[in-house]
């Protein structure tokens, strides 16, 4: 990371964890003692080329505020939108540093040399992501809950977060794929739309986005590991 470069966080935070099935939504979850949020942001807090953190909320999040990270100089909410994307544009606006980094809340395990990592690979013109290899065989399903076919999988890679990039271009990316009706499910979608190529940062497989239930346990085990 260049000693000099100056980001700020985005931390999406607006979803309602439909798949978690839980009785809120599970960024508010406990988790280690605090809650999956918090972790989240305790990561990016320790980090002091982060100057500032934008965390998207929901319009009638009544989570958030009861925390008392919400209270924390380095920490903005802004409302988050009706997709992940429309959430993080919302926040871009806000951005007044030269870099930008995304990183889900809903991912709570992530070590801070691998945000370190991506941060500096960031500061280039594509910008970067955290990614993990692809483990299993890869099956392509046919629709009817048979293969289709096996996909190969030596440069296959889950895309994690954070996703890094200077915000002009990725504000402006992402601007254009959303009124285009492009579908993004990550920063990097919109940039590999305007043509750009991220970087692939290789990251611990044990930086998961708490999804489905039995995610929880596994990121509390996880946390216990850092
Ligand atoms: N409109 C949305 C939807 C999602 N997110 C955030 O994007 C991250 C990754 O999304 P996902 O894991 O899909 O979270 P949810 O949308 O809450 O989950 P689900 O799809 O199960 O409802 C989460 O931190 C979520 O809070 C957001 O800021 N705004
Ligand atoms: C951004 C992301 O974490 C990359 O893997 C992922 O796409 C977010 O989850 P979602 O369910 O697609 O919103």
């Amino acid at each position: 990371m260049s000693d000099s470069a100056t980001y700020t966080a985005i931390v999406p935070a607006a979803g309602i964890g439909s798949r978690m099935a839980a009785d809120r939504p599970k960024q508010y979850l406990p988790l280690a003692g605090s809650t999956v949020l918090e972790q989240t942001l305790s990561c990016l807090l320790a980090n002091p080329a982060i100057a500032r953190i934008i965390v998207a909320t929901a319009l009638h999040d009544d989570w958030f505020c009861q925390l008392p990270l919400a209270q924390h100089p380095r920490i903005l909410q802004v409302q988050g939108g009706r997709e992940r994307a429309d959430s993080v544009l919302n926040a871009l606006l806000q951005v007044n540093t030269e870099w930008v980094l995304v990183h889900d809340a809903a991912r709570p395990c992530l070590h801070r040399a691998d945000l370190a990592a991506v941060m500096a690979a960031g500061l280039q013109a594509g910008g970067a992501i955290l990614a993990s290899r692809v483990r299993d065989t890869m099956k392509r399903g046919d629709g009817q809950g048979a293969i289709a076919t096996s996909v190969a999988r030596d440069e296959l890679w889950h895309a994690l977060t954070p996703q890094c990039f200077a915000t002009a271009t990725l504000r402006q990316a992402l601007a254009k794929a959303l009124a285009a009706g492009v579908i993004i499910t990550d920063e990097a979608s919109a940039m590999e739309w305007a043509g750009f190529n991220p970087k692939l940062v290789e990251g611990r497989a044990d930086n998961i986005k708490i999804t489905r239930p039995e995610d929880l346990a596994l990121a509390q085990f996880f946390l216990q590991k850092i």
